[in-house]
């Protein structure tokens, strides 16, 4: 392990990137030093931040001769303690990550693409060098959510985490149920603020959500789950009908993130499922609430029951703040010589494929309007022991559409449904297949 370089002084701070996240870390950083230092024990001193083009206009004012394109030379630096990166993205992020661990340095990350597609080399080259890498701000931003599954419910069994992990699409389809905006409008406002990816295709597809979820997952279950594992699908395909036919039915949409527990008759032998998803929801449920580009997960637990974290999830100050969260960890445990809890304790649980994910399904049918066509669509469900919850008749004659709630079935089950469906002579068209989530289960 590499000595600290002093055990007295000022510990200092390289940070990675200097766009919505790094701009408001190196804010903080020089606004809450006072405050910083009282809590550590000694002043965090900025030695440097990397940044891909040195004359780019930034939110803040980095003090002369700090910035640098050389982010390779900072994080190898010998006079420098901690890294923050904010950089995001795979490569060069893990390269400089696995750098700084290597020389010594404890490092905080935001980046949870990179943690979910390859937590493990982390976690075990910071073991390796007996210093921390944390990663509170990469899942839900402001909210602190990884510490308490990791900590403070460490003792209990989680059996399901359900949430609302990404602020962008959050926003998007608030504003299309409570405004009926467009979605291409509404993402760009997203973007204006800073909540998007660089790429938005990560937030709407469900990339992003996905990262954090497996993230999520790994922790509360002891578990590993990558991005690759988790089912996945983005809000592109929620219509303005999805969203009233929803209100119909008194829910909302929501993108999704669960990862839940599935009983095989032997605790330390189940299996985990992990998706992404719109769902419709009950707007009575604590997750319908959630407007805006915040963020919530509701974890449900053998002991503690239900409990709910609520909070900003996106934006540059909100993530800024977990950030320094975990610098303030990072930098005690330097100090005393200490680190966190290693991520080494997995068990190895089956992930199990979406076909076996069992939940309850809202399906939409433009049919003829003719006798019998109701008792047709009811025989499709049955010839998949799908079982019907609800039906109803909306408009008549061209405009003729049977919505149906099912009870809970697998995806296997219900994907067979839609397909037969789909191939009948009174069926026009299956306009929308949604999950419902967040009801009874049944
Ligand atoms: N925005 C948010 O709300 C949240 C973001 N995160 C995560 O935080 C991370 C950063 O996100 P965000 O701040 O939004 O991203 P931005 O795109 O706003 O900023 C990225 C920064 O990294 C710099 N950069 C890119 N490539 C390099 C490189 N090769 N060497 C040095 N610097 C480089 C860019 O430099 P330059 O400015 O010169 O182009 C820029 O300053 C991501 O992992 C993201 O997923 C996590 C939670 C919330
Ligand atoms: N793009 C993300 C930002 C935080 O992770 C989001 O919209 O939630």
């Amino acid at each position: 392990m590499t000595e600290l370089r002093s055990n007295r002084g000022p510990l200092r701070v390289a940070v990675l990137g200097c766009g919505s996240v790094g701009s408001q870390v190196v804010r903080l950083l020089d606004e809450s030093a006072v405050d910083l230092a009282a809590r550590i024990g000694v002043p965090i001193e900025l030695a440097g931040v990397a940044v891909r083009r040195l004359d780019a206009p930034r939110e803040v004012e980095v003090p002369d001769g700090l910035l640098t394109t050389d982010a390779l030379e900072l994080v190898s630096r010998p006079d420098v303690d901690l890294v923050i990166e904010t950089i995001g993205g795979i490569e060069p992020a893990r390269s400089l990550i696995l750098t700084a661990l290597e020389s010594g340095k404890s490092v905080v990350s935001a980046n949870k693409a990179l943690i979910a597609e390859d937590g493990a080399t982390l976690f075990e080259a910071a073991e390796k060098a007996g210093r921390d890498f944390y990663f509170e701000a990469a899942v839900a931003a402001a909210i602190p959510i990884l510490r308490p599954l990791r900590e403070s419910l460490a003792g209990d069994r989680v059996t399901r985490v359900m949430g609302i992990v990404n602020g962008t699409t959050n926003f998007i389809l608030d504003k299309m149920d409570t405004l009926g905006s467009g979605f291409a409008e509404t993402l760009e406002e997203a973007q204006e603020l800073g909540y998007a990816e660089a790429d938005p295709t990560a937030d709407v597809e469900g990339f992003d959500a996905a990262a954090k979820i497996a993230i999520l997952a790994s922790i509360a279950f002891h578990t590993r789950v990558t991005a690759a594992d988790v089912h996945r699908e983005g809000i592109t395909e929620v219509t303005s009908s999805d969203v009233r036919s929803a209100a119909e039915i008194g829910s909302v949409v929501k993108l999704l993130g669960i990862a839940e527990l599935v009983s095989t008759g032997s605790h330390d032998k189940d299996a985990v499922s992990v998706r992404v998803h719109p769902a419709m929801i009950p707007r009575s449920h604590p997750l319908a609430s959630v407007r805006g580009p915040f963020n919530a997960v509701f974890v449900e637990c053998d002991a503690a029951d239900q409990l709910m974290f609520y909070g900003r999830g996106a934006g540059g100050a909100p993530t800024a703040s977990a950030v320094l969260g975990d610098l303030v960890t990072v930098a005690r445990h330097l100090l005393s010589g200490t680190t966190g809890a290693g991520e080494s304790a997995y068990a190895a649980r089956e992930v199990l494929p979406m076909g076996q994910t069992r939940t309850k399904y809202h399906v939409a049918i433009d049919v003829d309007d003719r006798a019998g066509v109701l008792a047709a669509v009811a025989n499709a469900f049955a010839d998949h022991d799908v079982s019907i919850q609800t039906v109803r008749q909306e408009g008549r004659g061209d405009d003729a559409q049977l919505v149906v709630v099912s009870h809970s079935a697998t995806d296997a089950q219900l994907s067979a449904t839609v397909e037969q469906l789909r191939g009948m002579e009174i069926v026009r068209e299956v306009t929308s297949v949604m999950r419902v989530e967040g009801g009874d289960d049944e």
